[in-house]
């Protein structure tokens, strides 16, 4: 592993930029300084760069089953986590979803060893509840998950029949949670309002593929965000709301935390930066872009950077649940398995690789955020509300050396085949972009150099372990 001195960069924290030069050795940051005369086994020159903590992903599905576990998303936590660090994610939480004759507990261990055995950087799970009929005893299961790490638990408000869980099911999980320490999650849409606006548009024959945002109103992601935070508050349990999409519903959250409301919320680059404008005229291509919440209307997106320049918004993670448009060798057909028809198609798109470089350009290149809030929203908040930090999430001695170097004058355009992610589009082909990663480095480890060359086995990566989360 040996040493590492990366020099003459400015290491940017989420509260100060400084000039320093940072040394690192097995591992950890072991000192920050100014014009040291450090030797290092490894110098990386950072002059005109950014040293920035490796960013954390805070909401993947890497080969995240769908369809009763008959298939799943496209990439696996190898060619998923190579994509991260790739884009200078040195950290991904991915979820655990019950699987069909096994407890949630047994589930979750099968799924840490898989993640294990493939993962190129250190990775955490979010236990995802099921409603109580599929598994009675779920509750005794959360509470043994805790002592195993999985610190965080995700409910669905969205897809009745399947995942959903009532309001009853909300409270004791919620209650449990506070009980525990341990942060839930909401998936917030109403899931009775989706459904019943999908009815109407399967009986009035408009099912091509862009009615799927028709279907998922702002209204029923309002109503839900409102309702999860009204129902954390009567049993005392913080909360975080996961893919917030809607500006009405970040609207909600800005209230609720002005009141005091011990709640957080995340969005994705794809929904501030792409729109339903860009899918509409599609036709079945249109699949591409399906995912819930949905991608909104242009004019939606200024409520969402608002409420992230204003802290509403706390992070932005990338719900990447990538599926292809083509079929893929060694899967069902994807994207494209039932043309004209949305309410068949997979929901989820891709973004791992993508997230740092689309916030970048459209929050600190366009002037609305500066790089320390930067840092704050794709790490340093992630690392504190998932307890990594300050492990991770920030440059600082003690800290793991997961770090990037950052070209904050990049001239870059995004492309599918410059990505490499499994899926075979990619949101934001043809972008440009003015910053990017040029050195990736994981628990000192030099994973992606300036030349885009990539250096980690699979099974490199560990389980994180979490401490406490920092709720403030
Ligand atoms: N977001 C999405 O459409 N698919 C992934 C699963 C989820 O987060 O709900
Ligand atoms: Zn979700
Ligand atoms: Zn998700």
């Amino acid at each position: 592993m040996g040493s590492t001195l990366i020099s003459n960069g400015t290491v940017v924290n989420a509260d100060s930029a400084i000039r320093a030069d940072v040394l690192v050795r097995d591992g950890r940051i072991v000192a920050l300084g100014i014009g040291s005369d450090w030797t290092a086994d490894h110098v990386i020159d950072a002059t005109g760069k950014l040293v920035i903590p490796g960013g954390i992903d805070a909401h993947t599905h890497l080969e995240y089953p769908i369809d009763g576990f008959t298939t799943r998303t496209a990439d696996d936590f190898h060619t998923g986590t190579v994509a991260a660090a790739h884009g200078g994610t040195t950290t991904i939480l991915d979820f655990v979803k019950k699987e069909p004759g096994r407890s949630l507990y047994d589930t979750y261990l099968r799924r840490r060893d898989a993640a294990a055995r493939r993962s190129v950087v250190d990775f955490g799970l979010h236990a995802i509840v099921p409603p109580r009929d599929q598994q009675p005893d779920v509750l005794d299961d959360l509470r043994r998950l805790a002592d195993e790490g999985a610190a965080s638990w995700k409910f669905f408000m969205a897809y009745p029949g399947t995942q959903m869980v009532d309001d009853g099911e909300l409270l004791a999980g919620f209650e449990l949670a506070r009980e525990l320490g341990v942060l839930p999650m909401v998936h917030a849409e109403n899931g009775h309002m989706v459904a019943r606006e999908t009815q109407r548009l399967i009986d009035s024959g408009r099912t091509a593929e862009h009615f799927h945002a028709t279907a998922h109103g702002h209204d029923a992601e309002a109503e839900a965000v409102h309702r999860a935070i009204v129902l954390a508050e009567s049993v005392g349990a913080p909360l975080y709301v996961v893919h917030v999409s809607s500006a009405a519903a970040a609207e909600e959250i800005s209230r609720a935390r002005a009141d005091g409301r011990r709640v957080w919320a995340e969005t994705c680059p794809q929904y501030l930066q792409v729109a339903y404008e860009d899918y509409a005229g599609l036709g079945e291509r249109a699949a591409a872009y399906l995912c819930s919440p949905p991608i909104r209307e242009r004019s939606n997106q200024e409520g969402l950077w608002k409420a992230l320049v204003t802290g509403a918004l706390a992070t932005v993670a990338t719900d990447h649940a990538g599926f292809c448009m083509h079929q893929p060798d060694d899967l069902p057909p994807q994207k494209l398995r039932s043309p004209g028809y949305f309410p068949k198609v997979p929901n989820g798109v891709p973004g791992i690789e993508d997230r740092l470089m689309v916030l970048w350009e459209g929050g600190v290149a366009s002037g609305r955020i500066d790089p320390c809030r930067f840092v704050d929203l794709v790490s340093t908040r992630p690392a504190k509300l998932f307890g990594l930090f300050p492990r991770k999430g920030i440059v600082a001695v003690g800290a793991d050396a997961d770090l990037v170097v950052w070209d904050p004058r990049a001239d870059h355009v995004i492309t599918t085949a410059g990505t490499h992610m499994r899926t075979d589009y990619n949101l934001y082909d043809g972008m440009r972009v003015t910053g990017k990663p040029v050195h990736v480095l994981s628990r000192g480890d030099h994973l992606v150099d300036a030349s885009g060359s990539f250096d980690g086995a699979a099974g490199r990566g560990a389980f994180a372990e979490r401490g406490t989360p920092h709720l403030f």
